[in-house]
């Protein structure tokens, strides 16, 4: 018999930059506020005025994301300026745990290392119409210089070849028309909610 107490799977959504994850996930967001969450990462950086650890962020020194680092406690880490930042195995558990579906918004590398947890993750990948609607929706939406489009274009092929990898995914979506899209993914997300 399966177990009762089983937490709602994690979902995995990536997609090159500017293929709309923001987008849906802001509708998914207001639409289940309760049902799903995003983990809290790590960061080595200082605490800002009204910013609650364990809340806005774990805040922890350079020695314990270093050891955590070294534990492979993290999906990603990177560094920004003089400050490191993370997505721990152990915050998307603790939504889980909280009975909420854990939302993790993330690239190729990243995806890579969630399917070497035991997170028992769902994939679903984001995908532009083409690269030339790509370039236009990065550059109607007017947050990124010249040089940054560019090298998110590059980075987009990489994206949408890997997708390609038999297994990856469980889910492809063609980000075409918007409400088409949304209704894709919102099935795709409910999923994994008891009761919808
Ligand atoms: N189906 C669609 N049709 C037309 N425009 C869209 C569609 N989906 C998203 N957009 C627009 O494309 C732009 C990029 O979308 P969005 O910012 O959600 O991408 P993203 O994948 O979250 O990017 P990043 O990874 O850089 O945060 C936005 O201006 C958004 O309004």
């Amino acid at each position: 018999m399966a177990p009762t107490t089983a937490q709602p799977r994690p979902i995995v959504v990536s997609g090159p930059s500017g293929a709309g994850k923001s987008t849906l996930l802001k509708r998914l967001f207001a639409q289940y506020p309760t049902h799903f969450g995003f983990s809290v990462s790590h960061t080595t950086r200082s605490p800002r005025p009204g910013e609650e650890d364990g809340i806005a962020y774990n805040f922890v020194t350079k020695e314990t994301f270093n050891k955590l680092v070294s534990e492979n406690g993290f999906i990603e880490h990177a560094q920004f300026g003089s400050n490191l930042y993370g997505t721990s195995i152990a915050a998307v558990k603790n939504v889980a745990e909280q009975g909420r579906v854990c939302i993790l918004d993330i690239e190729m590398e990243g995806v890579k290392q969630v399917k070497k947890t035991d997170l028992n993750a769902r994939f679903v990948f984001l995908q532009p119409p083409s690269v030339e609607v790509l370039e236009q929706r990065l550059r109607g939406r007017g947050t990124d210089k010249e040089e940054a489009i560019r090298e998110r274009l590059e980075q987009a092929e990489k994206e949408i070849e890997f997708s390609k990898t038999e297994g990856v995914h469980d889910r492809i979506i063609v980000n075409d028309e918007l409400e088409r899209a949304w209704g894709e993914f919102r099935a795709f997300c409910v999923e994994g909610v008891e009761g919808k």
